[in-house]
This record gives C-alpha cells, structure tokens and sequence, in this order.
C-alpha cells in the first residue's frame, strides 16, 4: 500500500505537487493519469525517495522509503527506462543489481523469464529496442519481488504488442495481490488497464475513484437526434431544462430530455426521427473534461 498524505513539492516558485492525499491500494492496478507535467513523476519519485518532499509524507506500507529496511524487497521502481548503463548485457546489468542488493542468481534468470527476455538476455542493452528496455526496466524493478511496483508511464512509445503484454504485466502483478502504481498520460490506456484512477492536474489531484465511477460522472446525458423538421421538433421538446444544440441542418443534441421522451414527443407530434441515439461519454471525455482546465500550456487556437 502506497500512502500520500499533503504530500507537496515546489521548485523554487513552481509548485508541482500540490497537497495531494490519495491511498492506492493492494491487489488492484491504480492509473495515475495526467497531461504532462501534471506532477506525476514528481510523485512517484518522491515516494521513491528521490525527491524530497516540500511538505507532508508519502509511505510504502507505513514507511517512507528511507526507513525501509530492504527497500527493493518492499518497492520497485521503473522510472527512466533509459537510466541502464548500455554497455552491460541485460543479464549482467540484473546480476549486477542483484549482487548489490544481495539478491540470488536464481531470481535474476525468474526475473528474466517473468519478463520474456530469455533470448535477449545475453545482448547488450544499448541496442534494445524501447519495448525490450521497458522489460528490463520491469525485470529490474521485480528483483526483490516487491509487492509495490510503480512504473512511470510503462507504455510510453511502445508497439502495440509491447502496450499489451504491460497492461497484462500490470493485471498480473494486481491478481497476486500486489500494489501496482502506473502513470499514463492517456486515458485509454488506463481505461483497458486500471482499476482505479488518480486523475492529476497541475499538482491537484481532481479525481480518485474506480474506473466505472469516473466513467458516470461525468457521463453526459445527451440524445443525439436527426430530423427533416428539427424547427418543429425543437418546438415539441423545449421547456425547463432541456437543452437543444445545432449540429448539421437536420441534426441536433438534445439534453435534459431521455430518448424515450424525445421519441414520444416526436410522436406525438406526428414527427419524423431519422435518429435517435442516446451519448455517454467516452473515458476519454470524461479525462478532457477534468482536466480541460488543467493543461499546462494551451497550444494557441490560431483561426
Ligand atoms: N527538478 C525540477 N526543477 C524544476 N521544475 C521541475 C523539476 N522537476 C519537475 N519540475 C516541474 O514540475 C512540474 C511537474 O513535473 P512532472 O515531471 O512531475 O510532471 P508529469 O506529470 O510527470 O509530466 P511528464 O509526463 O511530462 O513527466 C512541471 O512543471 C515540471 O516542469
């Protein structure tokens, strides 16, 4: 279990962490989702002891990362996949962490094997391909058989087949119990991996909650409706709180109103729908909508 609580860190007059108390939980894949330079990496390297903190605390398993008696036992860490001295064979790099840390040869040929690097094992690093880095990165940080693994943006460049054995590398980790904290800056990705999401904005955490209930939050109740006579229709359904917005001449999005209620008005009023189609909100719409407000730098609208 990973703890924050007012965790805070400025830089000078920058503050990139700002107050923030989360818990993330064992046996679940937690997405720390946020646009860049939300503080994400802030975050986690301060739980990982490589920041200190401005203000408050942020603990692995009730500790924080100084007081852990064999740290790499308690947490493991993928925070710069390219932080690998590339002259070292990928096997001698693990085995060179190991003996440091007093870690078997045995776990270094596991480690290997739970990440598929088998036949690259004997290849210098400096020639991987992200994909492959990403694994020993992974591999590296499963040495001490943690059972807190945080991995910072794990997908970031990878083919598709690298995105998908992460994702099931993740839901992996969370079945056997374990506490997996991964950040992402998409949505998307963390829909198909998380459990449960910290959305980050500008050092502010603007939401916590489990995938779904992000989801129907900030699930829009609009009915998208196609009509030859949309004045009519409009006529027929306004009133109170719906609201009626033009998209193509004979289309409109219609909220306040369920679509059963719109389909019977039209009936009613001997109208004739081409469409009607209920919207909820994609992930991805619900991630823009929290965090519209929170980008860093807005790319400049030019009309
Ligand atoms: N060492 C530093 N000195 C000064 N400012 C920093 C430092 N590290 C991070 N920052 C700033 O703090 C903010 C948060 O950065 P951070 O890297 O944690 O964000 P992030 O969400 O991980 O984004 P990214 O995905 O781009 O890494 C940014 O504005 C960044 O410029």
């Amino acid at each position: 279990m990973i703890q924050l609580e007012h965790l805070t860190k400025r830089f000078g007059s920058k503050t990139a962490v700002d107050d923030i108390t989360a818990t993330i939980q064992p046996g679940k894949v937690t997405g720390f989702l946020g646009p860049n330079g939300a503080g994400k990496s802030t975050t986690m390297r301060m739980i990982m002891g490589l920041d200190r903190p401005t203000g408050g605390t942020a603990t692995i398993n009730g500790k924080r990362y100084a007081e852990l008696r064999s740290p790499l036992g308690e947490v493991g860490a993928l925070l710069d996949a390219k932080a690998v001295h590339t002259g070292r064979t990928a096997y001698n790099h693990l085995l060179a962490m190991a003996a440091t840390h007093g870690i078997s040869k045995r776990r270094v040929h596991e480690v290997i094997g739970l990440t598929g690097l088998e036949s690259v094992a004997s290849k210098r690093v400096g020639g991987f391909s992200l994909g492959m880095g990403q694994r020993l990165g992974i591999a590296a940080a499963m040495l001490g058989d943690p059972q807190t693994l945080i991995l910072d943006e794990p997908v970031n460049g990878l083919d598709p087949e690298g995105v998908l054995w992460v994702r099931q590398f993740a839901r992996h980790l969370a079945g056997q119990g374990r506490t997996v904290f991964l950040s992402s800056h998409l949505m998307s990705e963390m829909s198909q991996t998380a459990d449960h999401i910290i959305v980050l904005g500008r050092g502010r955490i603007l939401a916590d909650a489990p995938v779904d209930q992000i989801l129907a939050g900030a699930t829009r109740s609009a009915v998208r409706v196609r009509t030859p006579e949309v004045e009519r229709l409009a006529n027929a359904i306004q009133g109170g709180d719906v609201t009626i917005t033009g998209v193509e001449a004979q289309l409109i999005e219609v909220t306040g109103l369920s679509a059963a209620q719109i389909g019977d008005a039209a009936a009613a009023a001997g109208i004739a729908l081409h469409e009607l189609t209920p919207l909820s909100a994609s992930l991805e719409e619900a991630y823009l909508e929290l965090t519209q407000d929170e980008v860093e730098y807005h790319s400049e609208v030019t009309r």
